[in-house]
């Protein structure tokens, strides 16, 4: 399944005898640009046909034996097997109450969004108060909608804030990126990347054969061998996904003193945690400016709102798409939706949860989950929906430690926090970072931030400004907030 999501290749739609596009970086970087119904359509379907579709027989093989693979391990199934991960009993009661403490932002957010781009499109393409369809959303699994930004922000005529343009137009490389990220580790009294990491990575994809192209950090157990793999563009997108690979990195070079044994994060959402945290003060527009990737002035409260939307677009959106890719999963593995239901569910989950529907009809014949490189690669994804909460609580935490936010001071806000060269803030994550696993999670949760729960309280406040707008002006718009069932068939038996 991985090798064929790997190496799909689907034609282009202005060129119907091109057919060598793939994933990375064609598809990526058409998906981003397009703003043509009928192309995005186009794309989504292939994309959906090649890597999909095509992995459903492989995929109903690897549940079943995956599952043996899980009772040999004195588990019922792999979804107690994946949450064993957790150890918390309650692991999937946590994720769904983190989901109704945020769900009333997202509502907000996929109102405001549904409206600009009927503005756009018109309400032939997209409606009232259905779902949005998934193909105009910038991203091909519709989980994080920054693509869009540029014509849906709250305040147009406020100075557009490319940082794409700006890499692009300064000659940025991948290994710029990835110096960069390694100096904003080393600013905070972290642990510079071994040498042996420059020598053994692989930062762009190689002309001479197909490699898996989705990144991923390892770490070789030795101490000293460890490496990124990513296909790097030169682009916003990559320039958070070098951040966070380079999370994963100097998480393995804080534990490496650790017995083998405890050399993991405190639980796999840490691990995904770490670099998002950085990247949130890397993208705030106070350390874009310092690093010259934004220019002039400083803010208004219509440029907070845009920046705002900017990173609600990125991490608002993506906690229901994570939480419903190990929701479809959890049911697969007990059992629950049967082969014959895969594609029905999966879509009765993205709609209930997301509000979004495919493009065109989907039927039996079709697998959308497997169009995601996590289910047709075998990784969990309940460690980013723990990720993009628990991101939050460290942030708040290393800000305060940093001095970088002072509650109730407007002058310390939260959402122009940057922790750069902050030996306080870097000592207290270095001090949570060497534990690996050996200690539970809630231990390392309360060395940083004093909690010793998962709460969405960092991501509320953090947003605060943006659901207060939001529900002013979807107020003011007469918007309709959530959806009606969508109209597209995508359960043909039921
Ligand atoms: O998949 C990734 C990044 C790849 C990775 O770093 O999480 C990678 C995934 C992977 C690849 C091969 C085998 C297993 C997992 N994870 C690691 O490289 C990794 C995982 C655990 C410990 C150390 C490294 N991000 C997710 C979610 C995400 C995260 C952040 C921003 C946007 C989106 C996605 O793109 O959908
Ligand atoms: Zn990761």
């Amino acid at each position: 399944m991985e090798s064929n999501y790997a190496t799909s290749k689907i034609c282009s739609f202005k060129n119907a005898t091109k057919c060598d596009l793939a994933l990375e970086p064609d598809i990526t970087e058409l998906f981003a640009k397009s703003q043509d119904p009928e192309e995005l359509r186009h794309l989504w379907v292939e994309w959906h046909r090649a890597a999909g579709a095509r992995a459903r027989d492989n995929f109903t093989q690897y549940v079943q034996l995956d599952n043996e693979a899980a009772k040999l391990n004195d588990f019922k199934d792999v979804a107690e097997w994946w949450q064993a991960e957790y150890e918390v009993a309650d692991f999937e009661a946590q994720l769904a109450r983190l989901w109704e403490d945020v769900k009333p932002l997202y509502q907000q957010l996929h109102a405001y969004v549904r409206r600009r781009l009927r503005d756009k499109y018109g309400d032939q393409v997209v409606s009232q108060k259905g779902p949005i369809p998934a193909h105009l959303l910038g991203n091909m699994w519709a989980q994080t909608w920054n693509n869009i930004e540029s014509f849906t922000r709250p305040y147009p005529d406020k100075k557009e804030v490319d940082i794409t343009q700006a890499m692009q137009e300064q000659n940025y490389t991948a290994l710029k990126m990835f110096q960069m990220s390694d100096e904003f580790f080393r600013s905070l009294n972290l642990t510079a990347m071994p040498e042996k990491f420059w020598k053994n990575s692989i930062i762009e994809k190689p002309t001479d054969r197909e490699i898996v192209c989705h990144a991923s950090a390892w770490d070789f157990y030795d101490g000293e061998d460890f490496r990124i793999k990513q296909c790097t563009t030169i682009d916003y997108e990559y320039f958070q996904t070098t951040h966070h690979e380079m999370g994963h990195i100097q998480y393995f070079l804080q534990y490496r003193h650790q017995p083998v044994i405890f050399r993991d994060g405190a639980n796999p959402g840490f691990h995904e945690a770490v670099g998002d945290t950085i990247a949130l003060s890397v993208s705030s527009p106070k350390h874009l400016r310092r690093v010259g990737l934004v220019s002039g002035d400083a803010e208004d409260e219509q440029t907070e709102i845009n920046q705002l939307y900017k990173m609600g677009i990125d991490k608002i959106v993506f906690l229901p798409f994570a939480y419903t890719l190990d929701l479809f999963r959890y049911g697969v593995f007990r059992g629950e939706t049967r082969p014959e239901d895969y594609n029905c569910h999966y879509w009765q989950l993205r709609e209930a949860l997301q509000g979004v529907e495919p493009p065109v009809n989907r039927t039996e014949e079709d697998f959308d989950a497997a169009a995601k490189y996590h289910v047709s690669a075998d990784v969990e994804y309940a460690r980013y929906y723990v990720s993009f909460i628990i991101q939050f609580q460290f942030h708040r935490a290393l800000c305060q430690l940093a001095g970088e936010y002072v509650p109730e001071d407007l002058t310390k806000k939260l959402v122009d926090c940057d922790i750069y060269q902050s030996v306080a803030a870097g000592n207290a994550l270095a001090n949570m970072l060497k534990m690996g696993s050996s200690r539970p999670w809630p231990d390392a949760m309360e060395a940083l931030t004093g909690q010793r729960a998962m709460r969405a309280d960092g991501l509320l406040e953090y947003f605060r400004p943006l659901h207060d707008w939001l529900r002013a002006e979807n107020q003011r718009t007469g918007e309709h907030i959530g959806w009606e069932p969508s109209k597209i068939q995508y359960c043909t038996s039921e």
